[in-house]
């Protein structure tokens, strides 16, 4: 066999054809992971460095889904005290169920039949159950003893943030990597016994060396480390359920007996909640490079289909049913074709920068100019959503007052890195305007830190910006509201299209929730026949859907649009950056409406 390459795999691919018919299931099946190492360390306890939006999530579904023991520590105290009291420091659906249930031994909440807990958008279900708490002690630890943990660890998860640099060498492009350093220093200097690494931060290919040489020259007398790669592929917002079905789990080690080994070992560990066959083992490096590669095509889909919606807006196509029609194509898919005010997020920037800046170390210049051109259009978007504003508002925002609807970069989450609201509103301060902002779940404090980050000081800031409690305050004496983050409650889409879409359900048919997302009843699959897969590949029964469906029927607190418009100065204009809104229901309101990848009224005025 070839030293290089891991057996698993070849077994897999040798004397396969790779032919067109070969599907990626097909594919996976061809590398059986029961083949991989029969004598290895079974894992007892976990601890993961790094409390944030991955480590926290993560821990919570593996100390929930198996029989480890896993122990969260942090440099950052604070945000581990949060983890332990009833405030976790993040937002993401189903989040407090799984951690009160992991930490606190907490067994309601959970769908009988499923064993899952309830995901709900608003609140948590736990608030009106308090009698729910069981004595059990549960398997899920926060704690501030770094050392301690480490030392008692069998695995190690590093889940700490890797960053864009924002200083020397590769500033604006590279990945800092000082935080996986450091962690990798404590790993070494504390480790009294052998340990298993696992990068699950997001790294740069052929970081995993890197680790290895630093742990390996720092280890005690006698004291081994394998170093294995499983990125985390969970996008926020979905992140509980994304860690409960995930569409894949891919673990990267040496083609060594001891890296196989510790793989086996973590495959332990998954097996006790995902299928064998989403478990797919490759060697270091291309587990390192598939992260990236994942993120970077995924990215790739939203630019161009904004890229379609600016020809959209100007020939009077409709950007929902362009990516509605290619989405139908099972070779493109129906995921990830929503055109928006551009993509945010912690991950989606600075892992495309991170492939243009390995593309340009490689002398592989037109592979970074490929790239690059993805965060161009994504720049590119921004600006144009802010200029077709301006040029609405009569080419003259000083004064006026901006409402925007929503800070977090897409909704059911608290986070704000890289969000588009961030740029929009800095772009309307620019232009004098008063914004006045509203999101359910981003909290004031945070708002204005993203904003005195992206540029100004704070005493300017707030004598344009001011963050209110409700969407109506913010919506008081507006000109123009601007729907950013796609928030249920924003929706003046009825509960009643809802429930149509709902009794045309056979209840013993297995459907997915995700046609529930489509943009229009008329544009909705006929159930049982073509129905989407969900966003983990997997489907779900009527029943499920149906829960799901009630629990947002009965949600509270949709806007009340009329009301709003009640409020505003004439013309009333709202600008949907998500095509998430009933425009003619708006139009009848007596709102002006303009949207992404629509043609705006001046277009449809003019004829065309
Ligand atoms: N946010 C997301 O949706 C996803 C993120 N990723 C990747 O996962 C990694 C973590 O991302 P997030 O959780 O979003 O970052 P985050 O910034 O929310 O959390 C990282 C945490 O690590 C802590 N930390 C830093 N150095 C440490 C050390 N030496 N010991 C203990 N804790 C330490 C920080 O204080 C921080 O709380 C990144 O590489 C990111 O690219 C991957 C998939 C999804
Ligand atoms: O490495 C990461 O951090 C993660 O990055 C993304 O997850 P995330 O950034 O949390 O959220 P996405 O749902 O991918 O959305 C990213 C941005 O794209 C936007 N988007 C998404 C989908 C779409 O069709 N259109 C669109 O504009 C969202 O509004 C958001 O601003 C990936 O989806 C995850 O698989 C990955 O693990």
């Amino acid at each position: 066999m070839n030293g290089n390459a891991h057996p698993s795999i070849d077994h897999g691919l040798r004397g396969l054809k790779l032919e067109r018919s070969v599907t990626p299931a097909q594919l996976r099946l061809t590398r059986p992971i029961g083949k991989i190492h029969e004598d290895h360390v079974t894992v007892k306890k976990i601890t993961c460095l790094g409390s944030g939006f991955v480590g926290g999530p993560t821990s919570a579904v593996t100390a929930y889904k198996s029989n480890v023991e896993v122990t969260v520590v942090d440099i950052n105290e604070q945000r581990i005290h949060a983890w332990q009291s009833e405030h976790l420091p993040i937002y993401e659906p189903g989040l407090q169920e799984i951690v009160y249930a992991a930490r606190d031994g907490i067994t309601a909440a959970f769908d009988d039949h499923t064993s899952e807990p309830l995901l709900e958008s608003k609140g948590s279900l736990l608030s009106v159950i308090p009698s729910a708490r069981v004595s059990a002690r549960g398997k899920l630890f926060f704690s501030t003893e770094i050392e301690k943990a480490i030392e008692e660890a069998d695995l190690i998860f590093v889940c700490v943030n890797t960053p864009t640099k924002s200083t020397g060498v590769g500033k604006g492009a590279a990945a800092d990597l000082g935080f996986v350093e450091n962690a990798t220093r404590t790993i070494a200097r504390v480790a009294k016994t052998d340990k298993i690494v696992v990068e699950k931060s997001t790294v740069p290919c052929k970081t995993a060396e890197s680790i290895r040489a630093i742990l390996s020259e720092n280890a005690r007398p006698g004291v081994r480390f394998n170093v294995l790669s499983n990125p985390e592929f969970l996008a926020e917002g979905t992140a509980i359920r994304d860690l409960l079905h995930p569409d894949r789990v891919i673990i990267g080690s040496m083609p060594t007996a001891e890296g196989y080994s510790a793989a086996a070992s973590l495959v332990d560990v998954y097996s006790q909640w995902v299928p064998k066959e989403r478990i797919i083992t490759m060697n270091l490096w291309s587990s390192e490079l598939c992260k990236l590669a994942a993120n970077a095509m995924l990215a790739q889909r939203i630019s161009s289909v904004n890229a379609l919606s600016a020809i959209c807006e100007v020939t009077g196509a409709d950007v929902d049913e362009v990516s509605y029609a290619c989405g139908l194509d099972s070779r493109i898919g129906p995921q990830m074709l929503k055109a928006g005010p551009g993509f945010g997020g912690s991950c989606f920037q600075k892992d495309i920068f991170n492939i243009v800046y390995l593309s340009e170390s490689l002398n592989l210049n037109e592979v970074a100019d490929f790239w690059r051109v993805i965060i161009t259009m994504n720049e590119h978007q921004k600006d144009r959503f802010t200029r077709r504003i301006i040029s609405c508002l009569f080419n003259n925002l000083t004064n006026k007052r901006i409402a925007v609807l929503g800070f977090a970069f897409k909704k059911d989450t608290s986070d704000t890195r890289e969000s588009p609201a961030i740029t929009l509103v800095s772009n309307f301060v620019a232009e004098q305007a008063h914004v006045a902002i509203y999101d359910p779940k981003v909290t004031e404090q945070q708002i204005w830190r993203e904003l005195v980050d992206y540029g100004g000081s704070l005493e300017k800031l707030k004598l344009n910006v001011e963050v209110t409690q409700s969407a109506y305050a913010a919506c008081e004496g507006a000109d123009a509201v601007v729907v950013v983050t796609e928030w249920d409650e924003f929706s003046n889409k009825t509960k009643l299209d809802e429930q149509v879409v709902l009794s045309e359900i056979d209840p013993n048919q297995s459907i997915s929730p995700k046609r529930f997302d489509k943009p229009r009843e008329a544009h909705l699959p006929s159930p049982g026949k073509t129905g989407f897969e969900n966003k983990t590949g997997g489907v779900t029964t009527a029943r499920d859907f149906q829960l799901t469906v009630k629990s947002l029927a009965a949600e509270v607190g949709r806007l009340d649009w009329a009301r709003i418009a009640q409020g505003m100065r004439k013309p009333r204009f709202v600008f949907d950056g998500r095509n998430m809104l009933d425009h003619q229901k708006l139009e009848d309101l007596g709102f002006r409406v303009e949207a992404i990848g629509k043609a705006s009224r001046k277009a449809k005025e003019s004829g065309n």
